[in-house]
């Protein structure tokens, strides 16, 4: 996944601003190296800032007010100490409230990212994700550039990080082909006790759409340092896992914590665990709203959610699914049902973007002509990998051939020979 750039930054490695009082210069000269001047990467900053205006970095970790502006430079007193970070996130507030910075006027896809994406689409990249999503308009921009100009499906993931996206949700989520909700900025944008409702109302609202959603950042964040989560990062990944988000993502933790490979085995064993505890309990089911109107949509809706009922109340050790361009395996993905999905395509395009859905296990495989063969053919590849056993109650998704030349679809509740 390659994700475009577009953000206010601040450029240092590390900055300890310990005094409150203490006197630093932002600006935007780049490449400047003075102690206590701090890089700010863009150059509307000047424009956008006003003297009493408060500076805050990543949403508090550090506050400053404007003293005055000369130039490329702003001179700011520390008001709360705190670390400022590298790439750290800057806003504005004004007699209370958060000020609506120029930088909110500049397209969200930069001449730069349009070259980036030209770059990705001749790499045939899987996802680009955008940055600071205001409306649908940019998705739906992008996503018809994309089908104009890649031969290979790419799908655009919708970063909801900032201010102006709140309100559009339900337009975002229906234009893109998944959701990230980059808690990380998000969090610096919108007051902090605002986050795990608008997460929430992301999360269910990507699920009835039957759109996958990442919830990232801050997951481990204690990890970037220490070998252990805090007790509270470990519930914060459970409530994720129980609102049944399709993807948790590290960011710092894994690209430049101290314990990555750690951090990712802390996340896999609480997600782990806290989806065996989801399936005993029954937690986390919610009403799905039917999601398409032709007929053939309808059909196709209805034998997945019906597979997925069958297998919750029969108890099945697995949902075998053939599809072709992962339609099938979305539809029965987004009934979260209580055992894995086993999905079967003979496109390796689609195999990697089932990957983000949840509960699918996705596998390329080359039909032949006979459904039932390429079903056997199913079993004896899952045996092999120990992902089913002889006798195991599974339910299979699968045309049925009735004729040389015609197929009807089924839902079948079969035994692994
Ligand atoms: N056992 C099977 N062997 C080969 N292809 C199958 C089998 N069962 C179903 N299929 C095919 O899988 C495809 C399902 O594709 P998918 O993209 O998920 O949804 P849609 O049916 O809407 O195209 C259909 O083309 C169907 O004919
Ligand atoms: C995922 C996020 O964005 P970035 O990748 O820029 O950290 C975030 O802000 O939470």
């Amino acid at each position: 996944m390659v994700t475009t750039s577009w953000k206010e930054r601040i450029e240092v490695h590390v900055e300890c601003c310990q005094k409150v009082g203490e006197e630093y210069t932002l600006t935007v000269r780049s490449g400047v190296r003075q102690e206590k001047t701090i890089g700010v990467s863009y150059d509307a900053f000047i424009d956008d800032v006003q003297v009493g205006d408060m500076v805050v970095v990543d949403g508090g970790m550090v506050s400053m007010e404007v003293l005055a502006k000369a130039g490329p430079d702003v001179t700011c007193s520390i008001v709360d100490p705190g670390i400022i970070l590298s790439r750290a996130n800057l806003t504005f507030r004004r007699g209370g409230g958060i000020v609506r910075a120029h930088n909110a006027m500049l397209p969200i896809i930069s001449s730069k990212d349009w070259l980036d994406i030209d770059f990705s689409i001749s790499q045939e990249v899987d996802f680009i994700a955008v940055s600071f999503v205001k409306t649908a308009d940019v998705i739906n921009n992008l996503k018809s550039y994309l089908r104009a100009r890649s031969p290979k499906i790419i799908e655009v993931v919708a970063k909801v990080e900032s201010y102006d996206s709140v309100p559009n949700v339900p337009d975002i989520v229906a234009a893109s082909d998944c959701v990230m909700v980059a808690r990380g900025d998000l969090g610096a944008q919108i007051p902090l006790e605002d986050v795990p409702s608008v997460q929430k109302e992301i999360v269910v609202r990507c699920r009835q759409m039957g759109k996958p959603v990442i919830v990232a950042s801050h997951l481990l964040q204690s990890m970037m340092e220490y070998p252990t989560p805090t007790r509270a990062e470990v519930a914060d990944i459970a409530d994720v896992v129980r609102q049944r988000a399709d993807c948790l993502m590290l960011s710092g933790e894994s690209a430049v914590g101290a314990y990555p490979d750690k951090a990712v085995g802390v996340l896999r064993a609480v997600a782990t665990r806290i989806e065996e505890w989801c399936r005993q309990e029954k937690h986390g089911n919610i009403i799905l709203p039917q999601l398409t109107h032709v007929p053939d949509g309808r059909t196709s809706e209805e034998l997945c959610a019906s597979a997925a009922t069958m297998a919750n109340n029969l108890g099945a050790r697995a949902i075998f699914v053939f599809t072709r361009r992962g339609y099938m395996a979305n539809f029965l993905s987004r009934c979260r049902p209580d055992c894995p999905i086993f999905a079967f395509t003979d496109k390796q395009d689609v195999r990697t973007r089932l990957n983000m859905r949840w509960g699918v296990m996705p596998f390329r495989l080359d039909f032949g002509q006979d459904p039932e063969a390429n079903v056997e053919r199913t079993f004896e590849l899952l045996k092999r990998r120990q992902l089913v056993k002889p006798e195991d109650l599974v339910i299979v998704v699968s045309d049925v051939r009735y004729s040389e030349k015609s197929a009807i679809r089924s839902v079948q509740i079969r035994q692994v020979p």
